[in-house]
């Protein structure tokens, strides 16, 4: 029998779940699954769930909520053989929407009686693992905000957004990869990932593939005000390439000197790093639960 263990994080997304736990008791039962379930705190989850995970052995682990959930179990489970399955429930769900998991409840549900598994690409920066995407100005300061607000939502985060974009100052960065510098200039953001896009849909890296063993650096140059409606257009049409302020580079290993130490967050949880910011890819170190049934891959 398989043995599931749902991570909940009861406040993501501002959704009510407990009735969905409920479906997910029947689900169980009809599917002859044995389940476990573990709510988050948000104090000392990772702890915790790491002794959940070292004492039940769970074949798969659920992660149901945003993309700070899917970090928080995710990083739990690289190198392992034991099984990511996602319930989107949070308020962007990047990471989810890159795989095509589907983002209906049940829909996601049935993934975990019918599916492929897929091993993906993580990435380790300076010590923190980041399964989506890190980056560093604009939009880490925008999901700082979001995190330090009452509000959870995509509202909320459109709302914060347009505040903070009137007055946002570009910073410097120097990128390094394989003793080569890369970029030495300001930015409006840079973000470093293997997918393809943000938790809003918004493309930044269009040609990403999340198991090539790279990783891109998307840098966003400081623009003039009048260009930021094309800019934002051109993430919204998948042509961000075409714009004559981005820059991007594939990656297995890089340094970044973040000089005006500005905010970055990790799968969208803002975290403190060094000036220096180390990144390395680890190709094909999560196995994950995909939607398209048939033979199990890499
Ligand atoms: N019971 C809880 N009470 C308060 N905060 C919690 C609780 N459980 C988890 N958290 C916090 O929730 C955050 C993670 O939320 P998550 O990213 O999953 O959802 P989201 O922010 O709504 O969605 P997304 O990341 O997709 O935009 C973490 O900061 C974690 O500490």
């Amino acid at each position: 029998m398989t043995k599931i263990l749902f991570v909940i994080n009861p406040i993501s997304g501002d959704i009510d779940k407990e009735d969905l736990e409920e479906d997910l008791v029947a689900f169980c039962q009809r599917h002859q699954i044995s389940a476990s379930f573990f709510r988050t705190t948000g104090e000392q989850d990772e702890q915790k769930l790491q002794q959940e995970i070292e004492q039940g052995q769970p074949d798969v682990v659920v992660a149901m909520g945003g993309d700070g959930t899917v970090n928080l179990v995710a990083k739990l489970l690289i190198d392992s053989p034991t099984q990511l399955a996602i319930i989107p429930q949070g308020s962007g769900n990047g990471l989810s929407k890159d795989l095509d998991i589907p983002q209906d409840f049940e829909e996601a549900l049935h993934l975990l009686a019918e599916h492929k598994v897929k091993a993906i690409d993580t990435l380790q920066v300076s010590g923190h693992h980041s399964i989506h995407l890190c980056d560093m100005g604009f939009n880490a300061l925008v999901v700082k905000r979001f995190c330090e607000g009452d509000t959870r939502g995509p509202g909320a985060y459109a709302w914060i957004a347009m505040q903070e974009y009137m007055s946002y100052e570009p910073k410097r960065y120097t990128v390094i990869s394989e003793g080569e510098t890369l970029f030495d200039g300001e930015a409006f953001m840079l973000t470093v990932t293997n997918a393809k896009a943000f938790g809003s849909n918004a493309t930044i890296n269009p040609n990403g593939v999340i198991n090539d063993g790279k990783f891109e650096i998307c840098i966003l140059e400081p623009f003039p005000k009048t260009a930021s409606l094309g800019i934002l257009y051109r993430m919204y049409t998948d042509s961000i390439d075409d714009s004559i302020y981005t820059q991007r580079f594939s990656c297995r290993s890089a340094t970044i000197l973040n000089h005006a130490r500005e905010v970055t967050h990790i799968d969208g949880e803002p975290v403190d790093l060094p000036e220096k910011i180390e990144f390395k890819v680890r190709p094909q170190s999560l196995h994950v639960l995909l939607p398209t049934p048939g033979e199990q891959e890499g």
